[in-house]
């Protein structure tokens, strides 16, 4: 693996079509290849290592058999999806991966003709899937091949994966699902769903049919001669019957070994060639498969920085700050010490959030629901009824999806329910899909909300205390992903009075009052104005909701202008301070407003500076605006 790999067939692939000329031993080797390419390429980029790897067999077999871009092959979540895009004729530009101005880390539409379907969050395969499926069957776009949808088994443990299920089993219409399981999720996956999937290959008699699809396939002189006929007879020995999914309407296939492509080849032919109805193939893969250092991981190589591709070693910037998850996870767990009613709840991301630090210390106070956000909301929410004091802790782009939960279940019955939004703002290189843009916005409406940023780590500290000693009411705390900035930490949190905010430098004329972590730039920003007698009063909100009247009011009345600023869209935090201005008539005054948030756009995969740059919220250009509120632009 240490010299550059040979890769004479993949050389030869430059769309799926030129697969077509390959007999199947040609693509057990094209496999190893596409293997070693993908290995090479995400040590040179960083990124989504182990579930592609654990796909490249299932990959080269899908496009093996099936027509794409006129099948539709969607891949769920997409993380798997860099030997796809190998395959799909971006393999010139797979070393950009994730870089700006480079291709996405996940399937995106506007990429490639081959990513049907763009996604990033899990679970929306099959949906997206069935309705290819319908539009091909009432004559949407005149084209008339498959749906495909690839599925994991974590992505499988969500409600709508069921929903969908449900609906196409109803629907019957001929759909195609790989589930593949590869008993990882980005942890281990928990849940009775997951002990099902397990249960259904120990029960079957898996090694004996793999053994018979290898012997079936290894009479044949030729890969095509009588494989139908073959296959046939394999599938219909390796129908286990009486699974959950054919109670949900679908022919069930397997389990069969997703590594072996002459046991997966003739499977999938079958499939392809006798598929009436919504079909389940359940393919059983390893992640992180046939590079050493991802299958021995606890994570199975889930997530790379870029490393030496001999030992697996990765390259990391070195930092003596502490990540923001690290710091709320630390205070949890202290506060938990202290407060046995003290409980948290994940989906699916233990380590992400940095609840798998407080399980270590309180396992049974740590809940991890699987990728089911809506079920985690509700099931905080319970909790608090029940007396106990959840922090439910999501990236804040994960949240989206338990929104409704948030409204109905959480904020209209008042239920303190702590919401530690991790990953807020933009974060970098999984781009559009992942940024946390809208959170301040969706929660800060809500009535009965508290809604706080954290300035730095030692201010996120503040706020986990605050929140554990919030019992009057929802509560919500965002921060970014990555390092602080180095602040001294205080020993403990102190709990901060609701609705108030700080002042950090006093000036005149301009008031810059900021909400989260732009505060350095802000700092940055005035430290230059300062030196041409530019002396803007700074101040950080804290709470989005409720404002800190007095402060705020203030500001406008002892100013000629007021700049907010956020890393979040518009309808968030310096929307609600327009509100309260107009509300005090301050306008009438004559008082300068600026609101600085993200564009009305999504922004591409960068790194966080970069974006928030074309954001237009960095540090040069909080200067320009401050300058241009004073006309010296
Ligand atoms: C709605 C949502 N929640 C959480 C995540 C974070 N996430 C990305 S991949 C992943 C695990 C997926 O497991 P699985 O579907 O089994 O795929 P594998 O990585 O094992 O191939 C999780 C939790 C996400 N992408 N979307
Ligand atoms: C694919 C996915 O959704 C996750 O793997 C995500 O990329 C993790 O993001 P962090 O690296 O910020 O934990
Ligand atoms: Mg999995």
């Amino acid at each position: 693996m240490a010299d550059t790999p040979k890769t004479p067939l993949l050389d030869r692939v430059t769309t799926p079509a030129d697969m077509k000329q390959l007999s199947d031993d040609q693509l057990i080797q094209l496999a190893h290849e596409l293997r070693a390419e993908t290995i090479a390429a995400v040590s040179e980029t960083g990124g989504h290592l182990g579930a592609g790897l654990g796909v490249v067999e299932l990959t080269v077999a899908l496009h093996a058999v099936f027509d794409a871009p006129r099948d539709k092959i969607i891949w769920d979540v997409s993380h798997q999806a860099y030997p796809h895009k190998i395959l799909t004729g971006r393999r010139d530009r797979i070393r950009t991966i994730r870089q700006e101005g480079g291709l996405s880390g996940f399937t995106k539409r506007s990429e490639s003709p081959y990513d049907c379907f763009g996604a990033g969050h899990s679970s929306t395969s099959i949906s997206a899937a069935l309705g290819f499926a319908v539009a091909r069957d009432l004559g949407g776009d005149g084209e008339n091949g498959d749906a495909i949808a690839v599925i994991g088994d974590g992505a499988m443990s969500a409600g709508m994966a069921f929903e969908a299920l449900n609906n196409a089993g109803h629907l019957g219409k001929r759909l195609i699902v790989v589930l593949n399981d590869n008993e990882m999720s980005i942890a281990p996956p928990t849940g009775a769903m997951s002990t099902y999937l397990s249960k259904l290959y120990a029960e079957a008699p898996f090694q004996d049919l793999k053994a018979a699809a290898k012997g079936a396939v290894s009479l044949l002189p030729g890969p095509f001669r009588e494989g139908a006929k073959r296959a046939r007879d394999v599938l219909k020995t390796m129908a286990v019957g009486n699974t959950l999914f054919e109670d949900f309407g679908f022919s069930y296939v397997g389990p069969i070994d997703g590594h072996d492509l002459p046991h997966l080849l003739p499977v999938l032919r079958t499939v392809k060639a006798r598929a009436d109805g919504p079909i389940l193939l359940h393919v059983v893969t390893k992640k992180g498969k046939g590079y050493a250092p991802a299958e021995d991981a606890a994570d199975r190589g889930h997530a790379r920085a870029k490393f030496n591709v001999l030992t697996g070693e990765q390259s990391k910037a070195p930092s003596n700050a502490p990540s923001y998850t690290k710091v709320f996870a630390k205070e949890l767990t202290r506060i938990a010490a202290e407060d046995s009613r003290i409980c948290a709840v994940t989906a699916a991301m233990p380590d992400g959030t940095g609840l798998d630090l407080m399980a270590e210390r309180y396992p049974s106070r740590v809940f991890d629901v699987g990728i089911a956000e809506q079920h985690g909301v509700t099931f905080a929410a319970g909790l608090a009824a029940g007396g106990m004091k959840p922090f439910c802790a999501m990236y804040s782009t994960f949240l989206q999806r338990g929104y409704d939960q948030v409204v109905h279940d959480v904020a209209i019955q008042r239920l303190p329910v702590r919401f530690a939004i991790d990953r807020a703002g933009l974060v970098g290189a999984d781009g559009a899909t992942h940024a946390g843009a809208f959170d301040i916005a969706f929660m800060a409406n809500l009535p009965g909300m508290v809604v706080m940023a954290a300035a730095d780590e030692a201010e996120l500290k503040h706020m986990v205390a605050t929140a554990a000693a919030h019992d009057d009411g929802p509560i919500a705390f965002r921060y970014p992903r990555g390092e602080g900035s180095g602040v001294e930490m205080p020993e403990r949190g102190e709990v901060l009075e609701i609705g108030k905010g700080r002042m950090i430098r006093e000036g005149a004329r301009v008031a810059i009052l900021s909400f989260g972590t732009r505060l350095s730039e802000v700092e940055a920003a005035c430290d230059r104005l300062g030196a041409e007698g530019i002396t803007p009063t700074v101040a950080d909100a804290r709470f989005a909701k409720p404002l800190d009247e007095e402060l705020i009011l203030g500001l406008a009345r002892d100013h000629e202008a007021l700049i907010t600023i956020e890393e979040g869209s518009v309808g968030g935090f310096g929307s609600h301070v327009a509100q309260l201005l107009s509300d005090h008539g301050v306008f009438d005054d004559g008082l300068k407003f600026r609101s600085m948030v993200l564009p009305d756009t999504f922004i591409d995969h960068a790194s966080p500076a970069a974006m928030y740059e074309a954001a237009g919220l960095d540090a040069a250009q909080i200067e320009a605006k401050v300058r241009q509120v004073l006309d010296k632009a």
